[in-house]
């Protein structure tokens, strides 16, 4: 099927690689976390939310390969053990759920200062638009936290594209190579899996998607990872929205 006969009832993006430059993740929002972690942690170390991430960032096995890796022993967790351990897993592109909690609320104060700007593709928005006017839902699936994905759409480069989105899911749903945590998103979103979209950049993703039994296409932006050539054979590909401007709901619901 190519994309433009396609029909679905919810579009659900990934964001990095997908809706927003795989760049400006790397070079502009994981630099920003690792230079104001330590400060807001100092500033917020007391209250009950980041007393709770910090517990459970010490729980994580790789605390302690990171403890074994300082020169000198920790004797007691501080500020700048945690922030150390938070940069240590920014630097490794880890997934893992407080780490990303803690980079939204991060992100938010450069949201509100004004010294962030969500990037998205200049394609996104008309795409947005063009799918809500054919009656579709859309949905974000982000390894980056809720709080996150409203933030980057909210404070985007081209205004506030929240409106246009009805839920958001993150690894609090599973993570994104896992089947269900496709059928458990499905299941969310009150929609047969085959009538969900996934759009994503990474062939592990969308291969968990399908094994769900979702639709699933991958993107290639510039500055995208190259795909073997059974990845390139196995899926659609499109280099942005614009081969799916025409999403149309299934002829039986656009009719009702
Ligand atoms: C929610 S904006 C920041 C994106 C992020 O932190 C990240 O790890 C990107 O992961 P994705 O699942 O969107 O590829
Ligand atoms: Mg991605």
């Amino acid at each position: 099927m190519s994309s433009g006969e396609r029909v679905a009832k919810a579009v659900l993006v990934d964001i990095e690689g997908t809706t927003t430059s795989i760049s400006f993740v790397h070079d502009v929002l994981f630099p920003y976390a690792k230079q104001n972690v330590e400060k807001f942690l100092r500033d917020f170390w007391k209250e009950d939310d980041i007393k709770h991430i910090v517990q459970d960032l010490q729980q994580m096995p790789k605390f302690a390969d990171y403890k074994a890796l300082l020169s000198a022993p920790p004797t007691e967790v501080d500020v700048e053990l945690i922030a150390g351990f938070v940069r240590y897993l920014i630097d490794q592109d880890l997934k893992v759920t407080p780490m990303k909690t803690l980079q939204g609320l991060i992100w938010a104060q450069g949201y509100a200062n004004g010294e962030l700007k969500g990037h998205v593709y200049e394609d996104v928005p008309a795409a947005f638009e063009a799918w809500r006017a054919a009656g579709l839902r859309i949905a974000v699936y982000s390894s980056g936290s809720v709080a996150a994905q409203k933030l980057i759409f909210g404070h985007s480069l081209a205004g506030n594209l929240q409106p246009h989105l009805s839920a958001y899911f993150d690894t609090h749903v599973g993570h994104k190579q896992e089947q269900q945590s496709y059928e458990n998103i499905a299941k969310e979103l009150k929609e047969d899996p085959k009538e969900i979209l996934f759009l994503t950049d990474i062939p592990g993703e969308a291969a968990a998607a399908r094994s769900a039994g979702l639709q699933a296409i991958i993107l290639q932006r510039p500055g995208n990872a190259a795909l073997a050539d059974d990845q390139k054979a196995s899926f659609e590909l499109i280099p942005d929205f614009k081969p799916l401007h025409n999403l149309k709901l299934p002829i039986n619901k656009s009719q009702a």
